[in-house]
């Protein structure tokens, strides 16, 4: 019998570790790159975000989704240009030969001052203590931006260019949090899902699950068969958005994956979305400078799962 397939799971640390050697961090590139290419995601340890700072914004998705929902409404993303704010119970379709998902989310992006557009604008914070709740997410925003710079350097030097490709790439990045909740399910609908089958729009994501709870499925086209990711404390599960994909012609995949909440109770998980620059076309090749801007891809894609325009 062929061993059941899995996520491989990769120690980064080498790689964020000044000290250790050249041939240590090609390792870590090497088994990042292996991982983007056979799989589209990969699970990461080593990855330097402090525990109390994954533990804060996992409390943080408790604190926001008990709220009474009328209280929530009031934040809708459908309120802010930027689409920042709550998503309400089935109101997003990833899947549209399914059923609406059974998950409630909020997105947060950087913190501006003015909107200046989609993904690109304040905030909408709930009235809760600032230690409670935009004190810890905004730290975990922080250290999320630099695990996603990281990470591209590695999956960069995989394909053999120097990181300095990142540059403008990785300038005024759009990075958005979205804190989900998926209840227990009530429906035995075999099309009913926490999050039906997709993949992700962006660059990459960095998905931060409730320890124990679990409902990631990933889908192995070789095997025709859904891996069942595991809920591990402090180990990140990353894949790479469509985007990627697009820019490295298919040596990254992106992978179809769903959520089937499997934890018989809630499940509190944080993906973490980085786009990248905006208005960036391939930053793994200056000379392929066709095709969409990470905005409006990033923006149709958004746009039809909530049945906007
Ligand atoms: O909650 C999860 O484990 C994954 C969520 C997801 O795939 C997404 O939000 O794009
Ligand atoms: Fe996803």
């Amino acid at each position: 019998m062929t061993p059941r397939k899995e996520i491989p799971i990769i120690d980064i640390s080498p790689y964020l570790d000044p000290s250790a050697s050249p041939e240590a961090k090609k390792k870590v590139v090497d088994e990042v790159k292996s991982a983007c290419s056979q799989y589209g995601f990969l699970q990461i340890v080593g990855h330097g975000v402090p525990l109390e700072a994954q533990r804060g914004v996992l409390k943080c998705c408790k604190t926001l989704f008990d709220l009474p929902v009328e209280q929530k409404e009031k934040l809708s993303l459908k309120n802010s240009p930027s689409r920042h704010g709550y998503e309400r119970m089935k109101e997003q379709v990833l899947d549209k030969k399914a059923l609406a998902d059974d998950k409630e989310g909020f997105y947060i992006g950087k913190e501006e001052e003015y909107a200046k557009g989609f993904r690109q604008g304040p905030n909408q914070w709930p009235t809760l203590p600032l230690a409670s709740f935009r004190a810890p997410i905004t730290d975990y925003y922080n250290h999320m931006l630099t695990l996603a710079r990281s990470l591209l350097e590695m999956l960069v030097l995989g394909l053999g260019h120097p990181i300095s490709v990142l540059d403008s790439f990785t300038q005024d990045p759009v990075q958005n949090l979205k804190l989900l909740h998926y209840p227990p399910h009530t429906s035995k609908d075999p099309k009913q899902f926490g999050a039906g089958e997709h993949t992700d729009f962006g660059a990459i994501t960095m998905l931060l699950q409730q320890p124990g709870k679990e409902g990631l499925q990933v889908y192995y086209a070789p095997d025709d068969e859904w891996l069942h990711v595991p809920s591990v404390e402090d180990r990140y599960v990353v894949n790479m958005g469509d985007l990627v994909q697009k820019w490295t012609n298919g040596a990254y995949r992106s992978t179809v994956h769903r959520v089937v909440n499997a934890a018989g109770d809630d499940r509190y998980s944080v993906p973490c979305f980085y786009e990248g620059n905006f208005s960036a076309k391939n930053p793994f090749n200056p000379d392929d400078q066709s095709g969409e801007t990470v905005e409006e891809h990033v923006r149709k894609k958004f746009d039809s799962s909530y049945g906007l325009k």
